[in-house]
């Protein structure tokens, strides 16, 4: 039997993370991934990183949209992504004290995992301590023909896929949704978004969605509210979805329907009816140090039912590190504000509270919007569509702040830090910017913020 202080059950940013400082700091670590074609995990191999390359090349470089561009595109992030993964793999299997063993964890008990290889050979480790990090993986509705459809796909497949769809129908309205309508519809696929809900990004504030919206439909997305598909018919060429629309039945044709439907936590097949570890049914459950009802088995990441974004998923890493080896200080209340980006074009970054939800919580608080054609660097880059707006306390803190701009999920990270930090909005108000750039527009947005 293997033994390690540090087990690692899948190879995500947490887990890999901690799996490397460990390691470094000359502790055991035995890091456990079910597959080759995932070490680094889901952001590396199938999330992020793919979906932002192939997201940026759709409206950058040579060549008209179409199939050309497309399947270079796909061939380019095939390319990197590889490169990736092998600087991923050999950051902690290179490490003296780190192992990395391909093959699928499944618990015993509190210590003890079976690692089956794809030989069907099979392997106990035990750990002292065991960090499970296994991501989530996509939700597929039980609509009758959708799983079975031969035109169906997750996002995986559809970035490795080199032919760009004709009719691309994709059923959801969330992140993936809008970012890969975004994508494919400037790659030149003709999208369509079946949405069930009847209000567009209902997790965003109205003018938000509204403006997201705008920028779909600009690009020649259909939008359709409040449709549900109930079947879906495998033809020759193209699949057939029956559609619910407003209680009015109509049908859509699609050669590829994505399902982005949301994401549930990879806890299926991992054992833990055999260890303390509880889930419930978004995850694994954890206190707010990430320690599951076993003493020695923490979750991290996706798997535990919280927020999916790398970056909570780093930030998951930091709050064990600084327990394991700090002062234990750090909780999951650190992650209460956290900028969140849609990529749709331009990207729509958010932080903290936007206006429709200050004035539900009756909270008092000053304003400035702007449009971003007033920055002389949209004009370089040839994209003026957007607008910022910012909300201030009567403290001066900034309280929330929606960017809807070119290089949005950059500049949010500045307000994040001034909140974080809880710095005046003065700070970023007289903060001298290198221009031409698009951050210096923080200056004039903090500006345009009402003297109290
Ligand atoms: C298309 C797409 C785009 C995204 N874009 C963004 C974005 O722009 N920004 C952002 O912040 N987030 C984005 N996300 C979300 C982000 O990818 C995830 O939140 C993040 O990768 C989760 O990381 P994790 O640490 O939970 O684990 P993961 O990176 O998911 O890793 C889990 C690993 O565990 C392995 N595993 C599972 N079960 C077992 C087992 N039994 N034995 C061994 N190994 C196992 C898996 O193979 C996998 O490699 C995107 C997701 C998708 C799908
Ligand atoms: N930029 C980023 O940070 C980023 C980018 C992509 C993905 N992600 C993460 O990946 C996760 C998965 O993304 P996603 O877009 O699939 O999830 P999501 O939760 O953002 O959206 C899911 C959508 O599917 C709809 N839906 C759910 N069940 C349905 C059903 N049975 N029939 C029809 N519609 C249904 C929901 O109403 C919602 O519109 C998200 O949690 C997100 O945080 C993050």
């Amino acid at each position: 039997m293997r033994e390690a202080k540090n087990v690692f059950v899948g190879f995500g940013k947490a887990g890999k993370t901690l799996a490397f400082k460990l390691a470094s700091a000359g502790e055991s670590v035995i890091l456990i991934e079910q597959s080759e074609l995932m070490y680094g995990g889901t952001c590396i191999n199938v999330g992020c990183i793919p979906s932002k390359l192939l997201y940026t090349l759709s409206d950058a470089g040579a060549g008209e949209p179409g199939l050309e561009k497309y399947r270079n595109a796909v061939l380019t992030k095939k390319s990197r992504i590889g490169t990736l993964r092998g600087k991923n793999l050999h950051k902690v299997a290179d490490l003296e004290y780190a192992t990395v063993l391909t093959g699928q964890a499944h618990f015993e008990d509190d210590h003890t995992i079976t690692v089956t290889y794809q030989n069907g050979l099979r392997e106990e480790v035990r750990g002292e301590r065991i960090f499970i990090n296994t991501g989530a993986t996509p939700s597929v509705p039980d609509t009758p023909g959708l799983a079975t459809s031969r035109y169906v796909v997750k996002t995986d497949a559809l970035m490795d896929q080199e032919v760009l769809p004709k009719e691309l129908v994709i059923i959801g309205g969330g992140y993936i949704a809008a970012e890969f309508a975004t994508t494919y519809a400037q790659f030149g696929a003709h999208v369509t978004m079946l949405i069930r809900n009847p209000n567009f990004m209902s997790f965003m504030e109205r003018e938000a969605a509204a403006a997201i919206h705008e920028s779909l439909t600009d690009l020649g997305v259909d939008i359709r509210l409040h449709a549900t598909v109930t079947e879906v018919t495998d033809g020759e060429i193209a699949a057939t979805l029956t559609v619910n629309q407003n209680g009015q039945v109509t049908s859509v044709t699609a050669d590829t329907i994505l399902i982005a439907t949301g994401r549930h936590a990879n806890i299926d097949g991992l054992g833990l009816e055999n260890t303390h570890v509880l889930t419930n049914e978004r995850g694994i459950l954890v206190d707010d140090q990430l320690r599951t009802a076993a003493p020695n088995v923490w979750a991290l990441g996706d798997v535990r039912g919280g927020a999916q974004h790398t970056y909570i998923s780093l930030d998951d890493s930091r709050i064990i590190m600084n327990q394991l080896r700090g002062d234990g200080h750090a909780t999951l209340a650190q992650q209460a504000v956290t900028p969140s980006v849609v990529f749709t074009n331009p990207p729509m970054a958010t932080i903290g509270l936007n206006q429709e939800e200050a004035d539900a919580q009756g909270i008092h608080y000053r304003m400035s919007k702007m449009a971003v054609a007033a920055l002389p660097k949209t004009y370089i880059a040839g994209n003026t569509r957007g607008y910022m707006k910012a909300l201030v306390d009567d403290n001066d803190h900034i309280i929330g702040a929606t960017l809807f701009a070119i290089e949005a999920h950059e500049m949010i990270n500045l307000i994040s830090m001034a909140m974080h930090n809880n710095l005046p909005y003065q700070t970023i108000r007289d903060q001298i910017f290198a221009h031409p750039t698009m951050s210096e527009g923080l200056n004039d947005l903090f500006e345009g913020i009402p003297e109290k």
